[in-house]
Order: C-alpha cells, then sequence, then structure tokens
C-alpha cells in the first residue's frame, strides 16, 4: 500500500536547514499495523505528515495504492487525502464550536453525503465507539478518553483505507489509553492500515512491526506479530 524509497525531506529557513529525514525506505503492506518509533526530533511526525499527504518530500519516491504521489500539488493531496485517509492525533484536533455528533459529521460533508445518510452513519460509528449518549456535548465538557473516541469516530467514519495516528494516547490515562490502543486494533483487524507513532512501548505492542527512526533514517524493524488472514498487497 506504501512503498517510500530513498525519500528525503529538509526544512529550510534562512539561517538553517534541517534534514528531518534522510534516506528513508519504508514498505507498509495493506492490513498491517506499524508502529513508529524514536526519539524526540528523530523525525517520526515528519514521517506522518509525508505518509499522510499533508507534506511533500524534499527528495525520493513515494508510491501510495501503485500511484506516485510525493510532488502532488496541494489540491491533489487533500483530493486524495479525503476518504482515503483519517488521522488521530495526541491532542484529539476536535472543533470546539461543534458538538460531538458535528464533528464526526464534518468529513461526510465534505465528501458531499446526503443529511439521512450522514445522520445514519454518524449514529452508527458514535455507537460503536460508545459515545452516543454525548452526542450533543461540546468537546470541553468530555473527558480526553472521550474526545479521542470522538476523534477516532471521525478518523473512520468515512472508512478510510488508511488511520494514521500521532501518539493517539499521549494525553490519556493508562485505562482510555489502552481503551483507544484496543479500538484502533479493533478497526485493524477488520483490514484498515494503521501507521502510529508513539513514545510508548505498551503501545508499540500492539502493533505488528516497530520501525526506529534515529536522526531521520531507519535504524532497526522489529516483526512483533504476524498479519494474520489479511490479504497483502
Ligand atoms: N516545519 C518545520 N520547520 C523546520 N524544522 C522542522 C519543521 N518540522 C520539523 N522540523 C525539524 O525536523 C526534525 C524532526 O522533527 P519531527 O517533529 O518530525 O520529530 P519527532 O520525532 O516527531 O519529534 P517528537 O517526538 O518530539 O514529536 C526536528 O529537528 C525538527 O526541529
Amino acid at each position: 500500500m506504501i512503498k517510500i524509497e530513498k525519500l528525503k525531506k529538509i526544512f529550510r529557513t534562512e539561517e538553517i536547514e534541517t534534514s528531518a529525514l534522510n534516506n528513508v525506505n519504508i514498505h507498509i503492506n495493506k492490513g498491517e499495523f506499524v508502529a513508529i518509533m524514536g526519539p524526540s526530533g528523530c523525525g517520526k511526525s515528519t514521517l506522518l505528515n509525508v505518509i499522510g499527504l499533508l507534506d511533500n518530500p524534499t527528495e525520493g519516491k513515494y508510491l501510495f495504492d501503485g500511484e506516485e504521489v510525493g510532488q502532488l500539488k496541494e489540491r491533489n493531496r487533500t483530493k486524495l487525502r479525503k476518504g482515503n485517509i483519517g488521522f488521530v492525533f495526541q491532542s484529539f484536533n476536535l472543533i470546539d464550536e461543534l458538538n460531538v455528533f458535528e464533528n464526526v459529521e464534518l468529513p461526510l460533508i465534505y465528501l458531499k453525503y446526503k443529511a439521512k445518510e450522514r445522520k445514519e452513519m454518524v449514529e452508527e460509528v458514535l455507537h460503536r465507539m460508545k459515545i452516543g449518549h454525548r452526542r450533543k456535548h461540546f468537546p470541553q465538557q468530555l473527558s480526553g478518553g472521550q474526545q479521542q473516541r470522538v476523534a477516532i469516530a471521525r478518523a473512520v467514519i468515512a472508512n478510510p483505507k488508511l488511520i494514521l495516528a500521532d501518539e493517539p494516547t499521549g494525553n490519556l490515562d493508562s485505562k482510555n489509553g489502552q481503551e483507544v490502543m484496543k479500538l484502533l486494533t479493533e478497526l485493524n483487524r477488520e483490514g484498515t492500515t494503521i501507521v502510529m507513532v508513539t513514545h510508548s512501548m505498551r503501545d508499540a505492542d500492539y502493533a505488528h512491526r516497530v520501525v526506529n527512526l534515529f536522526d531521520g533514517q531507519v535504524i532497526t524493524e522489529e516483526m512483533k506479530k504476524e498479519i494474520g488472514d489479511i490479504a497483502l498487497m
């Protein structure tokens, strides 16, 4: 599903040049759950942003489902992202002015689903994330765990092939963190590919494979589990 070869990302400002990714090679199969680990500043979020088509690499190859996407224009990246990729962030990134239902509904509005269909889909996913009873609440009225469940509902509402999670349990206590990891594992078992950045060994244990980055390079990869009966691509 994802083939990244000799990928480089250099951030240039007037005074300095930072090489955030330096010759990264990563292949991720459909159905895999991959954790990316490494010390602060090693390039994890930069890599996730490139994989998630939020940013272009400076050099190198990025094939998403066989299509070269590394140098797409912003407009085309956005088009490809919608419906294909769902994001979950450490800080939840919900919209404070919208209630739970409206936050989760938003991607479906962008994708031009009709109101009736949207209602059915949102109700179903809220029920699944065990947050249906809070549909009228605003993000500030929810606990961290509840906010992250809403964020996951929003990430999966359009049935993305890929979920990218950047430290999804970073702001949660261990009970809520575990709940979030269980939800991600369940989605992965149903076929969604997951790439997750984490500092937590415990969270990385849920993954099939751990990729360790250091100074913008992949230094080791560790297989933890088999994908099971999900077909590889
Ligand atoms: N927009 C930017 N402009 C300039 N430099 C940047 C930018 N984004 C990231 N960097 C630099 O690139 C390097 C990698 O950053 P990145 O955020 O990917 O690291 P990380 O591994 O996710 O760190 P952390 O675990 O602390 O979140 C760092 O040296 C950072 O300062």
